[in-house]
């Protein structure tokens, strides 16, 4: 039997990409006898299929934001929906990778990359070969055996993004997956990224602290502004698909970085122009 490739199709039927939808969402936080509003009237809609990029100073609420869409956190006041339900719970349509790769280190490679198929009860050799499949996507064929302890800082993070997209989710919630990483690791696994998402289409929600990053990635940057965070600005980025690395060295790229950064610099001062 030939062998099944990314590249002949997903070995499983793809669920459509999900569309978001924050309402009014506020988020206080309470501790130690004090309240932290983290979030404040936020108002965001995602179209399913986008590849949207969070970008704001720190303590601003993306990571909060993040966990509300991902079912891990509630809203204090609004609500926010995915495909039109509201979001009480995490979902197993979603995958998730943060900045930290928590691979198990007792797992090899494809035991890690196919843990969420364990705990759904649907490993076999069909989500196997996918796992062997997504590995080398992300540039590590060959690693299966390899245990955490054997592998570098962007090498583990390489698995942890093939474990994040092993089910095939419709959303896929990044939170600073490649802070940790040299700049060249970071380039290299954005490019890695967005081959997997153009042939997998998802929506993909990204926080990140990376201008470039952002713009690199996304069809849209959403500029937050100081804690307590709500929208200041959504960016549409217009770079043409599929991006390669030579865009990295157009003016149209650092035309958009340029941007980008001027809205953030209103943002982080608190000022509310350059708004659209
Ligand atoms: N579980 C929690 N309990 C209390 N306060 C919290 C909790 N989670 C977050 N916060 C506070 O909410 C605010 C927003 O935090 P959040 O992590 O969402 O910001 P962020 O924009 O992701 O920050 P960074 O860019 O530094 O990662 C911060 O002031 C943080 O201290």
């Amino acid at each position: 039997m030939a062998t099944r490739t990314l590249a002949d199709g997903p070995a499983r039927a793809t669920a459509a990409p999900s569309a978001i939808t924050a309402r009014a969402v506020t988020k206080t936080f309470e501790g130690k006898g004090k309240l932290v509003h983290a979030l404040s009237d936020v108002d965001l809609e995602i179209e399913a299929g986008q590849f949207v990029s969070l970008i704001g100073p720190s303590g601003c609420g993306k990571s909060t934001l993040l966990k509300m869409i991902a079912g891990l956190l509630t809203p204090s006041t609004g609500t926010v929906s995915i495909d039109g339900a509201t979001v009480t719970e995490p979902l197993p349509q979603i995958g998730v990778a943060f900045q930290k790769p928590t691979l198990l280190r007792w797992r090899n490679v494809l035991d890690n990359i196919c843990l969420p198929l364990d705990i759904d009860g649907t490993r076999n050799a069909e989500g196997e070969a996918r796992a062997v499949d997504l590995l080398g996507l992300m540039g590590l064929a060959g690693f299966e055996k390899h245990h955490p302890k054997e592998l570098s800082g962007g090498m583990e993070q390489r698995v942890a993004i093939a474990r994040s997209l092993i089910t095939q989710p419709s959303l896929l919630l990044m939170d600073e997956p490649f802070g940790a990483l040299d700049e060249f690791t970071r380039e290299d696994l954005n490019d890695e990224l967005l081959r997997v998402w153009q042939h997998e289409p998802k929506t993909v929600v990204f926080v990140t602290h990376s201008i470039s990053e952002a713009v690199f990635l996304s069809d849209r940057v959403v500029v937050m502004s100081a804690r307590p965070g709500r929208v200041h600005a959504n960016i549409p980025v217009e770079l043409p698909r599929p991006r390669e690395r030579a865009l990295r060295n157009t003016p149209e790229f650092y035309e958009a970085i340029r941007h980008v950064r001027a809205v953030l610099d209103d943002a982080r001062l608190g000022e509310r122009k350059g708004e659209h």
